[in-house]
């Protein structure tokens, strides 16, 4: 099995400066890795630092210290300390984050929202779409709705419409962070089913979900982060 994270002794702490900079220390001595087609979870209680690590891995907190290596076409980066532009293209081709909330340019309709990843990897509009709305369909979000924009529906259908746009591009690596927190049970089947999906293609995944019955049937690992947890 290739590993596609190795997270090497990394650490976080937040300085609040408009607080006399006082130090927040939160996680320190982050060690794990994830195989491709592994499914890891991080489990812990609130507060415990899941989606600080989950935002170390995607780059948009920067580490303290350590290393996260990202295996992007090939080869092993640490985006802890990637340029930008680097980071950019991870993001592109290899790294995908699903958060718990859609964050969707206002008046673009769905099936464009869904689509946009497809499109920015060169990926033809007529193609994108009928992915797209394969994708939808699966979420069971009704073809009325694929025109609109998705801000006025419920928070349930737009994290259908996030998990769609999230799972479309089918890219080596995807961070969950709690993908099925607002879905009745028949979407939460529909993503367990997408997840065992993306798996089996060699997907990692490393995910944050607090539903045990959930987390029992993706999990190929569970990681106690509290093993993480900086003392203040
Ligand atoms: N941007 C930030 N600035 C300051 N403190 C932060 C920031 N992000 C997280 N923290 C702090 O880091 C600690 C860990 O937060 P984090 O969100 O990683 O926990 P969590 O385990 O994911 O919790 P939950 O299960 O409640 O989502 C918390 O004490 C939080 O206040």
């Amino acid at each position: 099995m290739s590993v596609m994270i190795d997270v090497t002794n990394a650490q976080k702490t937040f300085t609040m400066h408009l607080q006399s900079g006082i130090e927040l220390p939160v996680v320190r001595g982050v060690n794990f890795q994830v195989d491709a087609g592994e499914c890891v979870v991080l489990s812990g209680p609130s507060g415990a630092g899941k989606s600080s690590i989950l935002k170390m891995i995607f780059a948009n907190y920067r580490c303290g210290g350590g290393r996260v290596d990202i295996r992007h076409q090939g080869t092993l980066i640490d985006i802890a300390t990637a340029e930008p532009r680097q980071i950019l293209n991870v993001r592109r081709s290899t790294i995908g984050y699903v958060s718990q909330f859609l964050r969707a340019v206002p008046r673009v309709a769905t099936i464009d929202v869904v689509a946009e990843p497809l499109i920015a990897n060169g990926v033809t509009r007529a193609e994108a779409n009928d992915r797209a709305g394969r994708a939808l369909h699966r979420l069971n979000i009704a073809e009325r709705f694929w025109q609109l924009p998705p801000a006025t529906f419920s928070g349930g259908e737009q994290q259908r419409v996030n998990i769609a746009r999230g799972f479309i591009s089918d890219l080596p690596i995807l961070l969950l962070d709690e993908p099925t927190a607002s879905l009745d049970a028949a979407n939460r089947a529909v993503v367990v089913g997408l997840i065992a999906g993306t798996k089996r293609k060699g997907t990692a995944i490393v995910a944050i979900v607090h539903d045990d019955e959930v987390r029992r049937q993706i999990a190929d690992r569970i990681i106690d982060v509290t093993g993480f947890t900086a003392a203040a």
